[in-house]
């Protein structure tokens, strides 16, 4: 068995590893099967002490960051020189990152790069006859289909909450190794010059929330009740893009094709009506709950629980009953 580390490409807000990047390092460990897990830290700073505390949790035991030389690890190009120089430093079996817009974009220029091919929405990746082999559902859900990748270097991007985070048996203390980076004219070519944080919601991130509650056309733009119900399940709200596109709700809060990518344990689509440009983008979901006035409606194809009726009359009844049962 090969002691060639698989190295997780970590996000990280804030200062800490994303709840994202520590199930990435959980199918890691499982991937390595005793291997070492190293990760790969983008960012003008290495981990702070707490970061390393918590990838030490999750069995990491060296990570790597990347000299960036005060270039932005946001551009692709640069993230892309950077994860590649970790790469031929290293020599891993694997590279395993998050699967957001930012970590496809890495994974496929990383597979450039490196003369291989990448996996990306996988939601689960494991060995099979000695490949690394990527599992992903896709086609509204209908299909499961498992990919492996033929070129030298296998590079998954994972879904968020695909896998359960579960640090390792025993913590370690991660050693902290800099990488000196020679970067192409094109990774220089582009330069950050400004950035807006959006103030925190508060809210559960869409793409890593375990219950997601999507308000389609038929909320007719009120999203009062589907924001109740989000709150009091502890999930985020999403929306179609007919909604986005009528300015009810923000664009990032689209999901499906053009949209994010969500794979929570409980979806509940109220006023969907389930095409397919939107179900790519929940295909993941564990259990689908639809409520819609239309019986026809596709979304109930995809639905383990469907309730044909107004939005207006369901959502309240279910926002009471779910007080009444926990007693608030
Ligand atoms: C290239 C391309 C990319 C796209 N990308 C995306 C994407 O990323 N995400 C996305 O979502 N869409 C995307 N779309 C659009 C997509 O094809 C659909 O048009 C869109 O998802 C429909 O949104 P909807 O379900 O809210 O609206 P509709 O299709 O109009 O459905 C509204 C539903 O609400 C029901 N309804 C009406 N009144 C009520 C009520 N009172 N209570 C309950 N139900 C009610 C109706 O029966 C209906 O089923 C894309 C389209 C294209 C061409």
């Amino acid at each position: 068995m090969t002691q060639a580390p698989v190295l997780v490409v970590v996000d990280h807000h804030e200062g800490a590893p994303t709840p994202p990047s520590t199930e990435a390092l959980t199918a890691a460990r499982t991937l390595a099967a005793g291997a070492p897990v190293a990760a790969v830290w983008l960012g003008e700073q290495g981990p702070g002490e707490a970061a390393r505390t918590e990838l030490g949790r999750f069995g990491v035991t060296t990570v790597h960051v990347p000299e960036l030389g005060g270039l932005a690890p946001q551009l692709a190009a640069v993230a892309t020189e950077a994860v590649a120089a970790v790469v031929a430093a290293t020599s891993p079996q694997a590279v395993l990152l998050v699967s957001t817009y930012a970590g496809k974009e890495l994974a496929a220029g990383l597979a450039v790069a490196l003369g291989t091919g990448a996996v990306v929405d996988a939601d689960r990746v494991e060995r099979r006859d000695g490949a690394v082999a990527a599992g992903k559902t896709v086609l509204g859900a209908s299909w499961e289909t498992v990919c492996t990748v033929t070129g030298p270097l296998p590079v998954v991007a994972l879904r968020p909450a695909a896998v359960d985070a579960e640090p390792a048996p025993a913590a370690g203390e991660p050693e902290v190794v800099g990488v000196p980076v020679v970067f192409t004219d094109r990774a220089r070519a582009v330069a950050v010059v400004e950035r807006t944080e959006y103030p925190a919601t508060g809210q559960v991130p869409l793409a890593e929330a375990q219950t997601v509650v999507v308000g389609g056309r038929g909320t007719g733009g009120d999203f009062t009740a589907v924001e109740e119900l989000a709150g009091l399940l502890g999930g985020a709200v999403g929306a179609t893009r007919d909604v986005t596109d009528e300015g009810w709700r923000e664009h990032s809060a689209q999901v499906g094709q053009t949209g994010v990518t969500v794979a929570p344990r409980l979806y509940i689509g109220v006023g969907v009506s389930g095409a397919v440009h939107h179900t790519v983008g929940m295909q993941a979901a564990q259990t689908v709950v639809a409520v819609n006035t239309d019986p026809e409606a596709p979304i109930f194809e995809l639905a383990d629980f469907g309730v044909v009726g107004a939005a207006e009359d369901v959502l309240p009844q279910a926002i009471e009953t779910i007080r009444t049962y926990r007693g608030s």
